[in-house]
């Protein structure tokens, strides 16, 4: 039902970015809280290229919650969901809009009804953490609707209990979330390590890889590894520790080299783990470990990390270049061994298309003129059509409102999404 006539519909809209993580959560000590059984940390992806960006609207005339997901109604009935909401309304303060004549008393915002419509700039459910810029955005947002204090700590830690690698997407830059101790996950909170300013040389290429197969979700799959991987313990309790302490360092010291390699062989423990687990969860395919074997073998042959990769639940590769340069290189070795399957190279690579350029690749000439790279040894092998796409990016910044009413997915007279 919209918006009866005469009656007020209050909005807010936010963007938030993705994440992806360098030292892995893989496994929770808590379902229902979603406590980790370590820590981890993660860089903020640029919300131009992958963001969630909702909209979320109260009005004494919504009989019910209601939510649309790019642009189709979806159930908000999930646990994880009404954790979030439960959470934020219980935070809810005061609020006076004096230009709409509108006041909401803290205690009135639990008998009020919110229309959320959410909208991600990049594919949903295939495997680049919709979730997370998902989840945290749906807290920062109600967060903002209903005046909630402004502790970003307090939100991850809500955002946390609707996926727990949205806790990350609360804030840009390089992200650590420590997993706590307490029973009551108060303490299992993110906190920024650096901002998206303090290592901007970094670029972003992602590779989507074709996958036939739907995987594993995140959420069982790590189910299964803490039932069944006594490798996941060993992570957990011996390795994770001391390599979040390197990883700190690394990131504070902007050292490439010890970035890279601690990113590379956490990424690497992460997928053991999973092979580890009875019965075993392949996420990577043959693609993903092609672009592992050209970024290892590049690596080896410069004597010091050009790259860095890592792969989360599928088998996209995310790979970290130290600059635009390295990242120009990678580009030419990627499309050289994955060229375009319709040869249209302008829609292969989104995201900041300015990289082709320093890549010197303008049209498919280029890209059917490029060498072989030196360090491989099959020359000739090329597999067209095993990647989807690229897409090239950068770390960004954290959550934001966006106050241009001609950006809401919500209309503010009927209260429904855009078009509906
Ligand atoms: N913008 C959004 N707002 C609210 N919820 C979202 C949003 N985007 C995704 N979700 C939730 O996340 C679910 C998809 O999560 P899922 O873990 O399957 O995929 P993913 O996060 O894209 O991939 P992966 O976890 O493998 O990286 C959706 O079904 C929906 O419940
Ligand atoms: C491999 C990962 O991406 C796992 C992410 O798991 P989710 O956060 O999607 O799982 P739930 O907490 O069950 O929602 C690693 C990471 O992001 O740290």
């Amino acid at each position: 039902m919209a918006a009866a006539e005469g009656q007020w519909v209050l909005m807010a809209t936010g963007r938030t970015p993705t994440n992806i993580a360098v030292i892995k959560y893989w496994g929770k000590r808590d379902e229902a809280l979603i406590l980790p059984i370590n820590d981890s940390i993660s860089v903020t992806l640029d919300p131009d290229h992958l963001s969630a960006t909702t909209t979320v609207a109260v009005s004494p005339s919504f009989p019910s919650d209601r939510m649309w997901l790019n642009g189709k109604e979806i159930s908000l009935l999930g646990g994880r969901f009404q954790s979030c909401l439960r959470e934020i309304r219980k935070r809810a303060r005061d609020f006076e809009d004096k230009e709409k004549g509108v006041k909401i008393k803290k205690e009135d915002w639990d008998k009020l009804h919110v229309h959320i419509a959410s909208y991600n700039n990049f594919p949903t459910a295939a495997g680049l953490a919709s979730s997370a810029a998902g989840l945290a955005c749906f807290v920062f947002t109600l967060g903002k609707l209903m005046n909630a204090k402004e502790d970003y700590g307090e939100l991850s830690s809500i955002a946390r209990q609707g996926s727990g690698s949205a806790c990350r997407s609360i804030y840009g830059g390089f992200v650590k979330w420590c997993m706590g101790e307490k029973d009551d996950g108060s303490d299992s909170i993110a906190v920024q390590l650096a901002d998206e300013t303090h290592w901007n040389d970094l670029v972003i290429i992602i590779a989507v890889v074709s996958s036939k197969q739907k995987e594993t979700s995140s959420t069982s799959g790590m189910r299964d590894s803490v039932e069944t991987s006594p490798l996941l313990q060993y992570r957990a309790q011996t390795v994770v520790p001391g390599r979040v302490l390197k990883m700190e360092e690394a990131i504070k010291n902007r050292d490439f080299e010890s970035f890279a390699k601690l990113t590379c062989a956490d990424s690497n423990q992460f997928h053991a783990v999973c092979l580890d687990t009875s019965p075993p969860i392949f996420y990577m395919n043959d693609t993903s470990h092609r672009i592992i074997s050209l970024v290892e073998k590049w690596n080896h042959s410069e004597g010091t990390p050009q790259v860095a990769y890592t792969f989360d639940a599928g088998p996209n590769a995310v790979l970290i270049a130290q600059n635009r340069k390295t990242a120009a290189h990678l580009l030419q070795k990627l499309l050289y061994y994955f060229p375009p399957q319709d040869n249209d190279l302008s829609s292969y690579l989104v995201g900041d298309k300015s990289i082709l350029g320093v890549a010197g690749l303008h049209s498919m000439k280029d890209v059917e003129a490029l060498p072989a790279p030196p360090e491989t040894k099959i020359p000739d092998q090329k597999f067209k059509g095993d990647v989807s796409y690229f897409i090239c990016s950068r770390l960004g910044a954290g959550p934001k409102v966006v106050s241009d009413e001609g950006q809401a997915l919500i209309d503010s007279v009927t209260g429904l999404p855009k078009g509906v």
